[in-house]
């Protein structure tokens, strides 16, 4: 399945403003209080606002000009108190908006991770973890920044501004159509416009998320880059990825930017007609000073919010377009769903691949009809040439793919039957190159393993001495206590691939699946794996990848894994011969 977030198809990209603003209200939904109170504070202070200029020119031609300044400085202090409430109105909603955008990128950056969480390893394989970070962090960021400073204000002016178009239609209908017109021509400009800046703003976060990738990587891979001295190559790679979303900043602020002046010249326009008109309204004695003053007031309350609008829109626009690129996240759904009723059969081995085909994309085929079946018990070895496929029928084994066609059976069921957790109980998988996290030995051990978590030092020693691990963790220098650093960097590779072999032996899985798990172990901890393993359980099936053949001379069965094949090796000399020449026998 395509799960490139950046390739993805028309259906998959395919995202209406409308639907887009839709699904995120249902995000604040339960914020209803809260709202309603924020609106009804925006209202209020929309309304104060709207009284102003009536107020005014009602104070110029009834006391102004009759001079009754005891009148004047009343409707002063009527003013200056209408003007408190609006600014207290003001604080209000901006910091319940502030709470609610807060909590709502709260609880969108844990839904994007639960998403992530749930996506299946081939997502990963096609997404940059930099790019990812991005729309967590930064693309959900222009979304709290809407809802907690620009939605409100949004409605707020939209308020003032119908209120004012309304008045300046009741005070006189013909120089209202006048004053407005110029308005009509700027909605329909920002309808035309809007969806190039959205292709805009979208492209700079693209470029975002770039640049971010570009940090991850280098930053993941510093010890190869300084070992080759690569650092120039990094750096013209992120200087390029900078001069990208450099490029791309300047094109989004640029049609972004364009709405600011062309609405300044229609409000100014629009001042113009409202003066000329009005001047001539007086001559002739249909006007009087303080209707134009209130009329010019009104115009003014008309476009500035318009003015303010075109920031607003833009910066919708540049949420919409950050939602676009997390709803992309969130609406990936896995590829390795459970099924319901898969096939169950007795007497089947405890796992069996049945013509099973698989590739990483859809036009290159990594396996090719495999067939095999293995017992309780047993120990298993896959052995091949390097990229003939062995980690790849370890990963369907495990069911971090499912196969393109055919089917994985485990313990009598269709594999793709069992929960994720019953199939991590099951199966025990010791990866390459294992990963560790921040923290102790004890806890890296424990990682995924609810059945200890609560065991004091002694007791868990007991249980790792019990299960023959004892050696191996006193290989440790703190033992249970000893600090791991972040992804393990503090210890050795063979370290961690013995903190990885604890951990998945303590599970006690049916199935425990080694890859190069020794590969940098020393020969004498190598022989005390290779005891640990003839120790387990009778029960447990070890498949066991090695490219070293010392490691799987006690291997029931050899499998020899090539070109995306796997066929029966017969003994360990067979499987040598086979190694040395590179192909396999019938
Ligand atoms: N994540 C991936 N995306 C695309 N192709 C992949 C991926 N992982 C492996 N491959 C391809 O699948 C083929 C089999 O790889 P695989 O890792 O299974 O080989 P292997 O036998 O385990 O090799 P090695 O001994 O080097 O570990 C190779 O051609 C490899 O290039």
């Amino acid at each position: 399945m395509n799960y490139d977030l950046n390739k993805l198809n028309k259906e998959q990209q395919k995202t209406s403003t409308l639907a887009g603003l839709k699904k995120l209200l249902q995000l604040i939904a339960h914020e209803k209080r809260t709202l309603v109170i924020a609106l009804i504070a925006i209202l209020v202070n929309s309304t104060l606002n709207l009284l102003g200029p009536l107020i005014i020119g009602h104070t110029i031609d009834t006391y102004v000009q009759h001079k009754d300044y005891s009148g004047v400085i009343h409707n002063a202090i009527l003013l200056l108190c209408m003007y408190l409430v609006a600014l207290f109105t003001s604080y209000s909603q901006t910091t319940l908006m502030g709470g609610v955008g807060q909590r709502m990128l709260f609880t969108l950056r844990n839904s994007i991770f639960n998403k992530l969480q749930q996506l299946p390893v081939g997502f990963f394989n096609q997404n940059k973890a930099g790019d990812l970070i991005s729309r967590v962090n930064n693309d959900t960021d222009k979304l709290n920044q809407f809802f907690s400073q620009s939605l409100m204000q949004f409605i707020g002016n939209i308020s003032i501004m119908v209120g004012a178009g309304i008045f300046l239609l009741i005070i006189k209908f013909d120089l209202g159509a006048a004053t407005l017109s110029p308005a009509v021509l700027i909605v329909l400009l920002t309808l035309v416009l809007s969806p190039w800046i959205r292709r805009k703003n979208a492209l700079n976060l693209k470029s975002v998320g770039g640049m971010s990738s570009e940090i991850q990587e280098s930053l993941h891979n510093f010890k190869v880059i300084i070992a080759f001295n690569r650092r120039d190559y990094f750096r013209k790679r992120f200087e390029k990825a900078n001069r990208d979303n450099y490029k791309t900043a300047i094109g989004a602020g640029l049609v972004s930017n364009v709405f600011i002046p062309v609405y300044g010249l229609f409000a100014s326009i629009a001042q113009l007609i409202v003066l000329a008109f009005g001047i001539y309204l007086i001559s002739i004695g249909q006007f009087s000073i303080g209707i134009l003053m209130t009329y010019l007031l009104y115009a003014t309350n008309f476009y500035n919010p318009l003015r303010q609008l075109a920031a607003l829109w833009t910066n919708f626009q540049l949420a919409m377009a950050g939602w676009d690129r997390i709803s992309q996240i969130l609406s990936l759904e896995t590829d390795l769903p459970l099924v319901q009723n898969g096939i169950t059969e007795h007497g089947a081995g405890l796992l069996e691949f049945r013509n099973v085909h698989f590739g990483y994309t859809e036009d290159r085929e990594v396996l090719h009809n495999i067939s095999f079946r293995l017992e309780q018990g047993k120990t298993y070895a896959l052995v091949g040439p390097t990229g003939g496929g062995k980690t790849t029928t370890a990963s369907l084994i495990a069911r971090l793919y499912d196969p393109s066609k055919g089917l994985v059976m485990l313990d009598g069921k269709d594999i793709r039957t069992y929960s994720p957790e019953e199939r991590a109980q099951k199966i025990g998988f010791i990866l390459q190159e294992p990963f560790l996290f921040t923290g102790s030995v004890k806890e890296n051990i424990l990682y995924g393993n609810d059945l200890y978590k609560d065991y004091t030092n002694e007791q868990l020693e007991k249980v790792i001495k019990d299960a023959n691990l004892g050696s191996l963790l006193a290989i440790f220098e703190s033992g249970l206590e000893t600090p791991v650093a972040s992804g393990g960097d503090g210890i050795s590779l063979g370290q961690k691939q013995l903190i990885a072999f604890m951990r998945a032996v303590l599970r006690n899985p049916q199935v425990l699946i080694l890859d190069e798990a020794t590969a940098n172990i020393d020969t004498i901890t190598e022989k005390l794996l290779s005891d640990i393993l003839d120790k387990l359980p009778e029960t447990t099936t070890r498949v066991i990848i090695a490219h070293r053949l010392n490691t799987i001379e006690n291997a029931d069965e050899i499998f020899f894994v090539n070109s995306g094949e796997v066929t029966r090796a017969g003994s360990l000399n067979d499987a040598m011969d086979m190694l040395l020449q590179g192909k396999r026998v019938s």
